[in-house]
């Protein structure tokens, strides 16, 4: 959970972490993205002041968003949010719309924006990092636009997964996770609905300058390479 405090430099200076406490309160979802945010160390003193950073990890089914996004945390401290895992651990726990939610993934479309969006607001709510990888969202223009409303910001960059179609349609065919949107049929459905909807969101981001294409095609480690330096370019504004 992030908090505010009343004065930055109060809460840098003062080793009274009690009153510093006594003037910190809790920040929603939009102030998160629009506030500097102080952390607190160990011994329960305000440490340092930080600025959230958000990218958005987007790319075909299969391209290998998840895998990549792992070694982003392990490397670089990130919290992933999935929104593919939000909306199936929404289906098992069975969270309000889980019927609907079941019936749009086995069909390959999107959920509508404001089931997602909320799920990733909680889910950003409850976590005490400032740093996040939103993998899988927006998937639309209508995803794009219900968050960017919310949190009145956009994502300091954006991945895309660069990966052919038929090397996306072998990966997803061997997951092997037990999905029930990984069969051909489904399948074929999620490649024509990523080029409808989520190319315009990618077009949206380049067009930005906030988009980084990524070959998706070698090895995890030599994808993993190009990624890197995107983040240790980055890395003032992140650590
Ligand atoms: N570079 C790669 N080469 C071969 N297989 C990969 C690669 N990256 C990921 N995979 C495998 O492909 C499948 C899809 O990867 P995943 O990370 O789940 O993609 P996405 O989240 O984009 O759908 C998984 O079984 C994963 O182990
Ligand atoms: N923003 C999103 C993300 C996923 N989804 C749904 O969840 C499915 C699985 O998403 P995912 O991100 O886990 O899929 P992969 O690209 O990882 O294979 C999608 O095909 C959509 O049906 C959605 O509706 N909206
Ligand atoms: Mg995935």
């Amino acid at each position: 959970m992030w908090w505010r405090v009343a004065s930055s430099r109060f809460a840098l200076t003062s080793s009274r972490s009690s009153s510093v406490h006594q003037a910190a309160y809790r920040l929603n979802f939009r102030e998160f993205f629009t506030t500097e945010i102080l952390t607190w160390a160990k011994d329960g003193r305000p440490s340092t002041v930080k600025t959230p950073f958000v990218a958005f990890v987007l790319g075909g089914p299969g391209s290998g968003k998840g895998t990549q996004c792992t070694k982003i945390v392990e490397t670089f401290g990130f919290t992933h949010l999935s929104a593919g895992d939000l909306l199936r651990h929404a289906i098992s726990s069975n969270y309000e719309n889980s019927a609907m939610i079941l019936d749009t993934i086995k069909e390959g479309k999107i959920v509508p924006s404001e089931v997602t969006v909320k799920l990733i607001q909680r889910a950003i709510e409850s976590s005490d990092n400032y740093k996040f990888l939103i993998d899988g969202f927006p998937r639309s223009e209508e995803n794009r636009i219900a968050f960017e409303k919310i949190i009145g910001a956009e994502p300091n960059i954006v991945l895309f997964f660069d990966c052919p179609e038929e090397e996306m349609v072998k990966r997803v065919l061997s997951r092997n996770e037990g999905r029930v949107d990984d069969n051909i049929d489904t399948i074929k459905k999620r490649l024509k609905v990523f080029a409808a909807l989520n190319l315009p969101v990618i077009k949206h981001y380049s067009e930005r300058g906030k988009v980084h294409k990524i070959n998706a095609v070698g090895t995890v480690d030599d994808i993993f390479e190009q990624v890197r330096p995107l983040f240790t370019a980055n890395e003032k504004e992140i650590e």
